[in-house]
């Protein structure tokens, strides 16, 4: 078979197309599938990934393979298989789905080394080429007239492995080691000759007559309190050498992480946790709802999941929302599995994402914790795919291929035949539905660990506020709570719930919001125009100049920011010391855990920010939390607001009270008698499932209905507006009766970078051939898009619905 199947880095018209190439005879040994080549495309040389073998083609006149990117394959059959899946449930092109399972290095050519791993002597062309250097560059060998195979087998030895050099500064990380210059007896005498002045110095040599290894120069004087000044002195007197090392780009240093051991489990986890040992035991692909409330162990029930797969030899991806991967986070699953666990998050740099991506390819670690991406992590014997937080939208990729990690997850989990976990205090109604239907197996944590109440929840109906003449942002109640917890010296969080903003029209009197008649969602508040317009179908009317509802003219939109916020506050309490977390604030690598940090050592009284402060918290001294505007979300133009809302303010709650001190939270909000509100008041996870499923049902979303959403843009309107139309009418020809298209409409944002956009939403039921007519429809307009620049983007999970 000397013809390759490559699927390569083009858009084609179908999403599985695949080219054909044949193999030179230098790489027909040790071509495999999952491996990248470079092949001839035109006039162009591009990027490709090999996905089988033929003998023959049915196209003559094959070009030849040019080169092989990988000794050995980036992607495993199961992966490449998981590509054409992925594809085929979003309508993405099959190289865009293999390229987001692995690491932003791999996705281009960058400049390759070959590092020797190994003390003893290769095979003698290899030492020849290496000629006594660690490190040589891959064109030396391809110049050379080694085999690959050759080269092949050393690597899946581990004695060379391939390098990318990235060209960026952090690739290469170098730390300062010091260590002794003398043997310890001669450290001692000069420890006599030290000058009694010099401590610090005594303290180091003393050090070192100690423990003679090097140590990092950072940890050094972190240990001994000291500076650098110290080290110089006696690096001078010839006692001790400071030296660069480069480092395994390991960006959680694993022994800062204290061992922890598996808790004696409640009865609740205990039952929690049985049925998932159950079927890893019994290796049956089973997905498990772990409906557990904040602060209830959950965790725990993962790692001991995670230790029984472990145990059988196997492997465990676990996925956090990118915002809860704190170091809080790491570190209860690396002081559990210390090495044996790999971290992935975006705020890694490409180096460092390489090197944990390489540690799990190379099957040196069982675990990964990571945010959406490492669902496609490269283990190949996986036991078990946890999911915490399971609610969070980020898990739905909103770039090409808009995949959401929980199908991808279930989908793999199916193919080893091992359990999924979806743990959650708030699961989104998708999950919660299946739960019921026994889909998914529920397994309810209903109380905390520490038994202590949930925090009670005040709601203050900001209307009085304005009635009795507070026209600050701030409730009485609320400034009283947070006075008093300043003179006991506790903490307090502020959430102020920025999404929505300025978007929605609200009376500031009675609190209604205007709202289409057609689709039961708020009116979006349209700036240029000063009309509401609505999101779902094309209903528009005008601002009103007076309420309604109770005919105040106090019709206000909203606009306010944390920095904002703060400004108030410091106006309000001048002794209370604020530490804001916002995007703004956490906009450099590090910056949020810093934020953290600082609060848990107490350094201020207050923490405001934005939803991100509503995840995986826990400071046992915060007794308050105030939210301070509930309902901002509530009036997006999203049928999951109340969802989201219902979500965010248990989460939030759930911040207090986490230890011994009892906890308390404080909700303002101008809608207290919406049910979101109220039930999230008294954690009533169940009357909300039922209220909002009903809710659901009768204006035909999801879980009862899916959803396509289709966006179609253009820098002509006519012609946005033309396709759009000519979209509808193609679908209307194939679909079922019950399936409902909604639009053509403008998008909720109708222009961006000088294109028009517009959209309509399929609402179905039952549409086996949806995906096929949708791309049929794709194919249709192939030429327009690739000419015209027409762009026609199809969501098969939407989520973002702007
Ligand atoms: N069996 C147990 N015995 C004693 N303490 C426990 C037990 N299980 C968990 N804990 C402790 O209870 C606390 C809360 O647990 P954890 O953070 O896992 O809850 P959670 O359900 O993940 O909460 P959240 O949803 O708020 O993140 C932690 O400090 C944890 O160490
Ligand atoms: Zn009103
Ligand atoms: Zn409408």
């Amino acid at each position: 078979m000397n013809i390759a199947k490559v699927i390569v880095d083009v858009p084609a018209s179908s999403i599985n197309q695949t080219f054909d190439y044949y193999i030179p005879d230098k790489f027909i040994d040790i071509l495999e599938p999952g491996m990248r080549v470079i092949v001839p495309f035109g006039p162009r040389k591009i990027m490709g990934f090999v996905v089988g073998f033929v003998s023959e083609s049915t196209f003559d006149k094959l070009k030849e393979i040019v080169d092989v990117l990988d000794i050995t394959p980036v992607l495993t059959k199961e992966l490449l298989e998981l590509g054409k899946w992925v594809a085929n449930e979003t309508l993405s092109l099959s190289i865009i789905a293999l390229q987001a399972m692995l690491p932003q290095v791999l996705k281009s050519t960058y400049k390759k080394e070959l590092v020797k791993k190994t003390d003893l002597d290769l095979p003698v062309e290899l030492e020849y080429l290496f000629a006594g250097r660690d490190i040589v560059p891959f064109e030396a060998f391809e110049q050379s007239n080694i085999s690959y195979n050759k080269l092949q087998k050393v690597i899946q030895a581990g004695d060379v492995t391939i390098d990318y050099l990235v060209k960026s500064k952090i690739t290469k990380k170098q730390i300062t080691m010091v260590k002794p210059a003398k043997d310890s007896h001669l450290l001692e005498e000069a420890l006599v000759d030290l000058s009694k002045a010099a401590k610090k110095q005594k303290q180091l040599v003393d050090f070192f007559i100690q423990k003679e290894e090097p140590i990092e120069q950072k940890r050094l004087l972190t240990i001994l309190q000291t500076t650098t000044s110290t080290l110089k002195t006696l690096e001078e007197k010839g006692l001790i050498e400071t030296y660069k090392q480069e480092v395994f780009r390991n960006p959680y240093n694993d022994d800062r992480f204290e061992r922890t051991y598996p808790l004696e489990l409640t009865d609740e986890q205990r039952g929690a946790l049985n049925p998932i040992k159950e079927s890893i035991e019994k290796e049956k692909h089973e997905v498990f709802l772990l409906h557990g409330v904040t602060g209830s162990g959950k965790t725990e029930v993962y790692l001991q999941a995670i230790q029984e797969v472990i145990n059988k030899g196997k492997e465990a991806i676990v996925l956090v929302p990118e915002i809860s991967l704190t170091p809080m986070m790491v570190r209860r699953f690396k002081g559990r599995f210390g090495s044996n666990v790999a971290v992935m998050h975006s705020a890694l740099s490409a180096g460092e994402k390489y090197d944990e991506w390489r540690r799990i390819h190379q099957k040196e670690v069982k675990v990964v914790v990571g945010a959406r991406s490492a669902v496609f992590a490269p283990f190949e014997n996986l036991g078990i795919i946890i999911i915490d937080e399971e609610h969070e939208t980020t898990y739905k990729q909103e770039d090409q291929p808009k995949y959401h990690a929980r199908d991808v997850a279930i989908h793999r989990a199916e193919n080893y035949n091992c359990p999924v976990i979806l743990g959650s205090a708030t699961p989104t109604l998708e999950s919660y539905a299946r739960a019921t239907k026994n889909v998914y197996t529920l397994a309810t944590l209903s109380k905390r660990t520490n038994d202590m109440p949930m925090p009670h929840v005040e709601i203050v109906d900001m209307r009085n506020e304005l009635h009795v003449g507070n026209r600050t942002m701030f409730s009485r109640k609320l400034v009283e709570g947070m006075k008093e917890r300043l003179k006991k010296n506790e903490q307090i969080v502020l959430l102020l719930n920025r999404r929505g903003y300025s978007t929605f029209v609200m009376c500031r009197d009675c609190g209604h919001v205007n709202e289409c008649p057609h689709c039961d969602i708020a009116l979006t508040y349209h700036k240029n125009s000063n009309r509401l317009k609505c999101h779902y179908c094309s209903y528009e009317e005008n601002v009103p100049v007076n309420c309604p509802e109770c005919s105040s003219d106090l019709i206000r939109y909203f606009g306010t920011g944390t920095q904002k916020v703060e400004e108030a506050l410091t106006e309000i309490i001048p002794e209370a010391t604020v530490i804001r977390m916002d995007v703004d604030t956490t906009r450099k690598k590090g910056s949020h855990e810093k934020i953290l940090k600082q609060f848990a050592e107490k350094k201020a009284d207050i923490l405001l920010g934005t939803q991100m402060i509503a995840k995986g918290l826990d400071f046992g001294n915060v007794t308050l939390v105030g939210v301070l505007t509930a309902d901002s979300m509530l009036h997006l133009p999203d049928f999951r607001s109340s969802e989201k809302t219902f979500q965010l303010l248990t989460q939030v709650s759930g911040r207090a009270g986490r230890h011994k001190l009892t906890g308390e939270v404080i909700v303002q909000t101008y809608t207290p008698e919406h049910y979101s509100i109220q039930l999230a008041s008294v954690y009533n996870f169940s009357d909300f499932y039922k209220t909002e499923m009903a809710m659901r049902r009768k204006f035909r979303y999801p879980p009862y209905y899916f959803l396509a959403l289709i966006t179609i843009s253009h820098e002509n309107k006519v012609k946005v507006i033309q396709t759009s139309q000519k979209i509808v009418g193609l679908l209307m020809n194939k679909i079922s009766q019950t399936t409902v298209v909604l639009g053509p409409t403008p998008s909720p944002i109708p222009r961006i970078k000088d294109r028009y956009r517009y959209q309509c939403m399929i609402k179905y039921r039952n549409e086996p051939q949806l995906r096929m007519y949708l791309n049929k429809i794709k194919e249709q307009f192939a030429d327009e898009m690739r000419k015209e620049n027409l762009l026609i983007s199809i969501d098969m999970q939407p989520y973002h619905l702007m």
